[in-house]
């Protein structure tokens, strides 16, 4: 038993229900008091003499509140999780010397399980009726509001009512956004909610060679030219009669071709490679692009003209990193999509979710649905931790300390940005010589920082 504690107050702490446990300036448990394995699930002899750093590295509890007690020389309260499976409210404490040092840190927690599960609960409820709400409100106006969409956004909802509003009408629309943000999706969208009766055919004008493309899209004749099958071929555009067309990547589309879909929009006709005639069609249009069609104008690849006949009705899909809403339904779709999918039940602690909320997600949507359906699949313990995020994710939470401005001091966002810093030169460099090059500082700074933050780095 330790010898820290006098056995009157040993006595007084052992009957408290609350876990107490006392650690050293070098991260050693001398003093746990009985109730501390109903907490961690350890008797008080095993926490005895342990490093909270190998506890913390083990997952007895996560994170440890004396690391981060020590890291900020003062008081921290924290949610805790545990391998007991509970969810702990963490007070740290400093007890210092005569000189001004850190002596003692005591921490001491309260069981907010319950008060979680509830919270959660809540969530989940409120989550659930506002889906309800809004699946209430788009049945109004829409047939096939389909429930693999999410439109949780201001910006998304106000993007499918402009897009309801024009569904039935022949309006070419233009659609624009970065990769990944859902412009096929939505053109799909627009179509099951048209009158339309033909297909939904789908073109992607970036990815065949010019002569082949302009097959792809208007067929040819039997024997317009050597190798052509003997019977000729339909194009995309006589697939889409009485359909809708989706021309994808569309400034990617040849000057030439540009011609040619041009006197289709206007005049309704076309030529088949190798005939004369041309023929009517009957369809409606939508063309997707990621990249800026104006700047491509200016740069004359691209035609005026073809640019204001595609442009009749625009649709800008913002980056998901500017729809919040979007971004945390659209987590909980993919987990409870792919745990199905894959008969899994894994969950994410909330401070892999905070990660996830806070990465700016280049690749948007298809990014997301990637990583969560990968960590799904490969992560072996129930619960998805942020040390399991690919490295991008998990450096964001200091990439950008403006995230946490008013939430924590200056000199912590500062230690923030150091930590980063250094965890980026670590990454490219294999020594500290190197990394003190790097970062143009001493070998010593650079040792001295990373001790600074030696949890990060020395485990
Ligand atoms: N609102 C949404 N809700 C749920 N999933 C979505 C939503 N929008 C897009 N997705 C999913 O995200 C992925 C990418 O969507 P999509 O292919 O429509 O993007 P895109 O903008 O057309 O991409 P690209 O520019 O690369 O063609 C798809 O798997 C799609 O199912």
């Amino acid at each position: 038993m330790s010898s820290i504690v006098s056995e009157f107050w040993e006595e007084i702490l052992d009957g408290v229900y609350n876990d107490v446990l006392i650690t050293d300036p070098k991260g050693r448990i001398v003093y746990a008091n009985s109730s501390s394995e109903y907490w961690f699930g350890l008797r008080e002899e095993e926490l005895l003499g342990k490093s909270i750093y190998e506890l913390e590295q083990k997952r007895v509890f996560y994170p440890s509140v004396v690391r981060l007690v020590l890291e900020k020389n003062k008081r921290q309260t924290i949610i805790q999780s545990t391998t007991a499976g509970k969810k702990l409210l963490v007070n740290g404490d400093i007890i210092f010397n005569q000189k001004g040092d850190i002596q003692y840190v005591v921490t001491y927690s309260q069981d907010i399980t319950d008060f979680e599960k509830l919270k959660t609960y809540v969530a989940e409820v409120e989550l659930e009726l506002k889906k309800v709400k809004d699946e209430l409100a788009s049945l109004k106006n829409s047939k096939k509001w389909t429930n693999q969409m999410v439109a949780a956004s201001r910006q998304m909802k106000q993007i499918l009512n402009t897009a309801l509003m024009v569904a039935d009408s022949d309006a070419t629309i233009l659609i624009t956004g970065e990769t990944g943000v859902g412009k096929n999706v939505l053109a799909k969208f627009i179509h099951d909610n048209s009158e339309r009766k033909g297909s939904f055919v789908e073109v992607n004008c970036g990815s065949l060679p010019e002569n082949l493309l302009e097959s792809e899209l208007f067929g040819y004749a039997p024997g317009s030219f050597t190798g052509a099958n003997s019977k000729g071929k339909k194009g995309v555009v006589e697939e889409a009669e009485n359909g809708t067309l989706f021309l994808d990547e569309i400034g990617e589309l040849p000057l030439n071709l540009q011609v040619k879909l041009l006197t289709l929009i206007q005049e309704k006709k076309f030529f088949k490679i190798g005939e004369s005639k041309p023929r009517h069609v009957n369809f409606r249009l939508i063309a997707a692009t990621h990249v800026n069609l104006e700047k491509k104008v200016k740069e004359k690849a691209f035609r005026e003209d073809l640019f204001y006949r595609l442009s009749v009705i625009p649709l800008f899909i913002p980056p998901l990193r500017e729809r919040e809403e979007d971004l945390s339904e659209m987590i909980l779709l993919f987990k409870n999509q792919f745990n199905h999918l894959h008969k899994k039940k894994k969950e994410f602690d909330p401070q892999t979710i905070d990660l996830l909320l806070r990465y700016a997600w280049p690749g948007n949507i298809r990014e997301l649905s990637n990583i969560m359906e990968r960590l799904i699949l490969t992560v072996n313990s129930t619960v998805i931790f942020p040390d399991h995020l690919p490295e991008k994710v998990l450096l964001v939470d200091n990439s950008n300390p403006l995230h946490n401005i008013g939430k924590k001091t200056m000199y912590e966002l500062l230690d923030d940005l150091e930590l980063n810093i250094l965890k980026k030169a670590k990454q490219k460099c294999s020594s500290t010589t190197e990394m003190a090059k790097y970062l143009g500082v001493s070998q010593p700074t650079v040792v001295r920082k990373m001790q600074k933050y030696k949890a990060h780095f020395y485990s």
